[in-house]
């Protein structure tokens, strides 16, 4: 463990960092994170011995680093700093070599089996054989930082303090790198505390980060820390959003460029619509912040447009994603701004209704299909293998939601369809009892962000109550509709 306690020093005129205590654990990845000037740089010269410390210690498993002459440090401690004084036309292994100095022995100082091997290997997986014998002072940037990399690695240090070691580095080399520390971290116990910028690689690797603000650690813990927005906003002056990480329980940050005030869209008027037998599909002049279950487009996106497509009622297919971007693609539709959903249903028959309610403008289109009609709260033993008969609801609102907010509209359209479904007596035609959904059901939610920004969008609010009115009425015609239209065609 690295225990630094009451640590202060600078420069002459300048005492950087005060009185500062942490402690990195064996093993772990400690960020330091903080905005430029707030000392992070000089803290990792004070703990490498570049300059004298005015008070306090620095311990690495209670033994004294700041007393340990540079040769037995480095040993322990293998530094990546952001300058290189290296003016000398060394080449690439020359440069690596230089990191097993401290391990060789003799006069001469020759290079051990062992050292070749290591040096072999860690050249491989830094990604620099390649230059070996070029000169380094003709490397890219990035080049370099791997180079510098290799070296520190080729120490085999208990420690490792790294200065931005993703400067320069391109998105494959940064990920790759990063990896490989990963590795060493978990497989050779190494402990890696590392000056980082991009609070976004902070909060992928690091085990713990620390918030460095004027010479002062605001901030220790987990990479929560940087959900901290207002901590964050004090101290970087920025304002930043979080969101999940999609398949990591760690935070990603988000953060806004000033934005010129735009013109109001209208929802009920901006919008084109196509209709024929083999789709519905609404285009809006700017993206729409969505919530929905699509074939295409699931999840919370910006959406500029919406098809719902007509497949036949045996369409049974293994990858109805594809299908469905291969027809948005067909109608020139970029799959990356569309929300594409299916239906058996003649989407002619699709119930669109409009209306300003409360002083919010709410658009709803229906298709509504019942031969798959299910009560969900009826006791299954298996799931049953339907065929698409479906229906699909899109809630446009010129509303501004938060993501809760989207939530909470999908809640109240979906209490609404639930209603509709009850007072058309739509039962499941397995239990016979009331049907809550069909077993396919599709919904979107579509807000314009427009206007003030809210979290609630359920039946106490104006917004709910006209998503739920709209989203009954639109429903119930269509069910109405598929009822004519299945007694016409029996
Ligand atoms: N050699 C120096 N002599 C005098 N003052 C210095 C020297 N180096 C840095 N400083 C000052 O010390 C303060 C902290 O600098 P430091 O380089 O430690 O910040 P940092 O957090 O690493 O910044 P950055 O994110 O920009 O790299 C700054 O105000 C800087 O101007």
């Amino acid at each position: 463990m690295i225990e630094i306690k009451g640590l202060s020093g600078g420069y002459e005129k300048l005492p950087v960092i005060q009185q500062l205590n942490v402690k990195v654990n064996t093993g772990e990845f400690f960020g330091l994170l903080g905005p430029n000037g707030s000392g992070k740089t000089t803290l990792f010269k004070l703990m490498s011995g570049v300059l004298p410390a005015k008070e306090g210690t620095v311990t690495l498993h209670g033994k004294s680093l700041l007393n340990m002459n540079s040769f037995t440090r480095a040993r322990h401690i293998a530094v990546l700093a952001q300058e290189t004084n290296i003016s000398f036309d060394f080449t690439v292994e020359e440069i690596v070599q230089l990191g097993r100095y401290a391990f060789q022995k003799g006069i001469f100082k020759t290079l051990s089996k062992y050292d070749k091997q290591l040096m072999e290997e860690v050249m491989e997986i830094t990604d620099v054989v390649k230059y070996r014998h070029k000169p380094f002072l003709n490397l890219s940037g990035g080049e370099k930082q791997r180079v510098l990399l290799a070296k520190a690695l080729v120490q085999e240090p208990e420690v490792l303090l790294l200065d931005e070691p993703t400067n320069h580095l391109d998105i494959k080399h940064t990920f790759e790198i990063l990896d490989l520390l990963k590795r060493w971290q978990e497989e050779r116990q190494l402990t890696i505390f590392a000056i980082l910028h991009d609070l976004n690689i902070a909060a992928l690797y690091c085990d713990r980060v620390g918030l460095l603000h004027q010479g002062a650690l605001e901030e220790v813990g987990t990479v929560d820390v940087l959900r901290k927005r207002k901590k964050l906003a004090e101290i970087y002056g920025v304002e930043t959003w979080t969101q999940p990480h999609p398949t990591l329980a760690r935070p990603q940050l988000l953060m806004n460029p000033h934005k010129k005030k735009e013109q109001p869209v209208s929802l009920l008027e901006a919008y084109q619509l196509k209709q024929n037998e083999e789709v519905i599909r609404l285009s809006f002049p700017k993206p729409l912040r969505t919530i929905s279950n699509g074939v295409a487009g699931e999840g919370i996106q910006w959406i500029k447009h919406f098809a719902n497509f007509h497949v036949d009622k045996n369409y049974d297919c293994e990858t109805p994603q594809l299908d469905v971007e291969s027809w948005l693609q067909a109608l020139e539709l970029p799959v990356e701004q569309s929300i594409g959903m299916m239906t058996a249903v003649k989407v002619e028959n699709a119930v669109i209704k409009k209306e300003v309610l409360n002083g919010i403008a709410i658009l709803v289109v229906v298709t509504a299909g019942t031969g798959n009609a299910v009560d969900i709260t009826h006791r299954e033993t298996e799931i049953r293998n339907e065929k698409i008969g479906t229906i699909n609801t899109l809630v446009f609102a010129d509303v501004h939601l938060t993501d809760g907010g989207l939530v909470n509209a999908c809640m109240s359209a979906t209490e609404a369809k639930v209603k509709a479904l009850h007072d058309n007596e739509i039962t499941d035609g397995l239990s016979g009892t009331p049907a809550t959904s069909t077993s396919t059901d599709s919904l979107v939610i579509a807000a314009t962000q427009q206007g003030e920004r809210t979290p609630y969008a359920g039946s106490g609010t104006f917004i709910g109550r006209g998503i739920g009115y709209m989203v009954y009425e639109a429903t119930s015609e269509a069910l109405q509709i598929d009822k004519r239209w299945k007694e016409a065609h029996s």
